[in-house]
């Protein structure tokens, strides 16, 4: 049996409000979603909760909001791209509480699906305010959580929720904590990680503990930057947060004590803008003009990259090692990602990767499916690794 209660347990719910809070923040360009992985994975819930005549109201975020509604932060258009992915009708209602949502919940028969506006509209959401998730709670009567990859928030609709309604685990949220505990519950050394992309101020503070889990830690993308300018290494106008050199520096300090190896880019290919056609070139990390952007790690680094695959045995991957968006500068996260897809396929390793865009780029790449197992998840991914408590996950416990 399960640790956490799951769907087996949710008994007769012909007739009931199901509110499932789920992860659409799926990467999105020109308006359209790229990569549609994180809608189809909710798929088997929603279908075998519709199936049992629940209404199925959806719940989710999209991005990061700051000022409350924002058109580019509406979920209108992934209401669209759901229904399309899961073949059937999705309604949407532009607000995620009050009289908009309450009347559009009102109107639902039986085994309907809709999905309301994104909660990060409302800033309480973020501080699991409980008012706001009365106001939340008002539209269910059972609160299903399928959305793993937001399980490391502790937000209303991930985690407050959770204490108002009856609560439960979505197919996914189980299928990826089982899959997760079976690659990774008791990994086969050397464990490598790597860790790229964007978010570096909301993932930095993680790598403190991981470090103490893994041999050794790559570390690309925009999280490079971070390191490198904290090691004094002039990275121009990169991504780059400069006010957590400390934290970076620490993180160094804490690797070298535990044995773990930190491997930061060597070379980088750098470029004044970031647009397709925008002329770039590779230099030395010692080199980075003053005006230009690192947005790919150099193929020296990828060399490196390729030979501490080589000497893994269980392979851990959060965050792209450039901006694979755009050409060419997804040739190093390319190229590792094909690398450890054939030492995979040779049964030379065993290789997690997961996040929103580290799913997107293997896609890219064309191996996702010759991965051991890739999670919609990528910070809660990293935060289950390093042993952390996931509040989303934890208050479903049995
Ligand atoms: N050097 C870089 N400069 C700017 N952005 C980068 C760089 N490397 C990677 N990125 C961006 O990181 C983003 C993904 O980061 P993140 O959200 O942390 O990954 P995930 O969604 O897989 O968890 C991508 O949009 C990619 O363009
Ligand atoms: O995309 C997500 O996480 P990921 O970038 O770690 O894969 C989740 O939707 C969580 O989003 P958040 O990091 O804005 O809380």
């Amino acid at each position: 049996m399960a640790a956490f209660r799951t769907l087996d347990d949710i008994g007769n719910i012909s007739g009931k409000r199901v509110l499932v809070r789920v992860d659409l923040n799926v990467p999105v360009a020109d308006g359209k979603v790229t990569d549609a992985t994180r809608i189809e994975r909710i798929a088997p819930t929603i279908a075998e909760l519709s199936g049992k005549g629940a209404k199925v109201i959806l719940l989710a975020h999209f991005g990061r909001p700051k000022d409350g509604p924002a058109p580019e932060f509406s979920l209108e258009p992934i209401a669209k791209a759901t229904a399309q992915v899961l073949d059937r009708p999705v309604g949407f209602a532009s607000d995620c509480v009050g009289d908009t949502a309450g009347s559009a919940v009102a109107a639902m028969n039986k085994g309907d699906v809709l999905l309301l506006e994104n909660t990060r509209f409302y800033k309480a959401e973020e501080k699991n305010d409980p008012a706001f998730t009365e106001r939340l709670a008002a539209n269910g009567d059972i609160f299903v959580n399928d959305a793993f990859s937001a399980a490391h928030r502790a937000h209303s609709s991930t985690e407050g929720l959770a204490h108002l309604l009856p609560a439960f685990a979505g197919r996914t949220m189980q299928a990826e904590l089982e899959a997760l505990e079976k690659g990774l519950g008791n990994p086969v050394r050397p464990v490598v990680a790597i860790v790229g992309g964007a978010k570096v101020s909301t993932k930095i503070d993680l790598l403190m503990n991981l470090v103490k889990k893994v041999d050794a830690l790559v570390i690309g993308g925009g999280m490079a930057n971070t390191f490198l300018a904290a090691r004094g290494t002039n990275v121009g106008k990169s991504l780059c947060e400069h006010d957590l050199a400390a934290t970076a520096k620490q993180i160094m300090i804490e690797a070298a004590e535990a044995g773990c190896a930190i491997i930061l880019p060597v070379d980088g290919v750098v470029a004044k803008e970031f647009k397709a056609g925008a002329a770039c070139e590779t230099v030395a990390i010692s080199e980075v003009p003053a005006d230009g952007m690192i947005l790919d790690v150099g193929a020296k680094t990828v060399t490196a990259v390729g030979e501490w695959i080589d000497r893994a045995a269980t392979l851990v991957w959060n965050g792209p090692l450039g901006a694979f968006e755009i050409a060419p500068f997804d040739h190093a996260t390319v190229a590792a990602a094909k690398h450890a897809a054939a030492r995979t396929k040779a049964g030379k390793l065993v290789s997690v990767a997961g996040g929103g865009d580290t799913v997107a780029a293997l896609n890219h790449a064309g191996v996702a499916d010759d991965f051991t197992y890739v999670s919609t998840a990528g910070g809660a991914f990293l935060e289950w690794m390093e042993g952390k408590p996931l509040p989303g996950v934890d208050v479903l416990k049995r």
